[in-house]
C-alpha cells in the first residue's frame, strides 16, 4: 500500500497545471497554501505549545522507492506502531512516510525558507491523524487531517544514520523503482532540540495541495556532508525506459502567500 499521492482524488490537480511539476498555478480559493517563508520577527509565541513527542518503530520501515517527484521511505501504518503527538497537536498521528526536497545546488532546495534563507535540502516526514481517521487517503482531504514535521538540512559534517539511506538509492534511480528497506529509526534525522519550532496550518506542497496539513517546522538543522547530498541528485526524475534521462533536482515547490495565517512559535 502507499501512502504516497500517485492517484490524487483532488479536484485541483487537473486544472491549470502548468509545465513544470510545481502543481497548479494557483489553487482554486488556496489560502492556506504551502511552503511559506517564516519571518521570525513576525511569529507570536505561544505557551501552550507542548514539546514533540515522537514515538518511531524501526520495525515499521518497509520500502524505500522513487515516485518520480522525490524518494520515499515508506512504513507499516496499519497500527499506532510509529506515531507523532504533543506539539501543536491534540490528537495522535501515525507516521507514513518520509521523503526530502532538494536542489541542484547547494546554494537552494528548501521549501521552507526563514527570513528568506534557502537550505540546501529539506526533510518532512508525514503523518496522518489516526485517532479520527483509518486512512491515510481519508485524512488527506481532512482540515486536521495531515501533520509534516520539516528539518533544514545544511552541508557540513557526514551523517552516520543518513548514510544506510544514500546507500540505496542507486538502486531506485529510475522513476517508479523500489527496494525493500527495514530498521530505519527516523528519529535519527531529527534534530537534537526539537523543542524549538514554528507551526503554521498549511498544504501539501505536491499535488493534490490539499490544505490538511499542520505544519511542523524544526529552529535546528541537521548537518549532511556535501557527497550525501550529491547522492540525491543522482537520482531520476524519469522511468528507466525513457529516451532522455533527466536528474532528479530542484523538486521543491515555490513559495506561496502567507495570505493572514499567523506563524505561531514553541520558543521565544
Ligand atoms: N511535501 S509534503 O510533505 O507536503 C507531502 C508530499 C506528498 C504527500 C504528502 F502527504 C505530503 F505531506
Ligand atoms: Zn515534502
Amino acid at each position: 500500500r502507499r501512502c504516497n499521492l500517485t492517484a490524487c482524488s483532488s479536484k485541483y490537480v487537473l486544472s491549470q497545471m502548468h509545465p513544470m511539476w510545481q502543481g497548479p498555478l494557483a489553487v482554486p480559493g488556496g489560502d492556506r497554501q504551502s511552503p511559506i517563508d517564516i519571518v521570525v520577527r513576525k511569529s507570536v509565541f505561544d505557551s501552550e505549545l507542548k514539546p514533540l513527542v515522537t514515538d518511531y518503530d524501526p520495525d515499521t520501515c518497509q520500502q524505500i522507492w522513487n515516485n518520480g517527484y522525490s524518494f520515499l521511505v515508506e512504513y507499516d501504518d496499519t497500527t499506532d506502531k510509529s506515531t507523532l503527538k504533543g506539539g501543536p497537536l491534540q490528537d495522535k498521528f501515525r507516521l507514513c512516510q518520509f521523503h526530502f526536497h532538494w536542489g541542484e545546488s547547494n546554494a537552494w532546495g528548501s521549501e521552507h525558507t526563514v527570513d528568506r534563507r534557502l537550505f540546501p535540502a529539506e526533510l518532512h516526514l508525514v503523518h496522518w491523524n489516526s485517532d479520527k481517521y483509518s486512512l491515510f487517503e481519508e485524512a488527506v482531504m481532512e482540515d486536521n487531517g495531515l501533520a509534516v514535521i520539516g528539518v533544514f538540512l545544511k552541508v557540513g559534517k557526514r551523517h552516520e544514520g543518513l548514510q544506510k539511506l544514500v546507500d540505496a538509492l542507486p538502486t531506485i534511480r529510475h522513476k517508479d523503482s523500489v527496494v525493500e528497506f527495514t530498521r530505519f529509526d527516523p528519529a535519527c534525522l531529527l534534530p537534537t532540540n526539537t523543542d524549538n519550532y514554528w507551526t503554521y496550518h498549511g498544504s501539501l506542497t505536491t499535488p493534490p495541495l490539499t490544505e490538511s496539513v499542520s505544519w511542523i517546522v524544526m529552529k535546528q538543522h541537521i548537518e549532511v556532508s556535501h557527497d550525501q547530498l550529491a547522492v540525491f541528485r543522482s537520482l531520476l526524475f524519469t522511468s528507466a525506459e525513457e529516451e532522455v534521462q533527466k536528474s532528479m533536482v530542484n523538486n521543491f515547490r515555490v513559495q506561496q502567500p502567507l495570505r493572514g495565517r499567523t506563524v505561531r512559535s514553541s520558543f521565544t
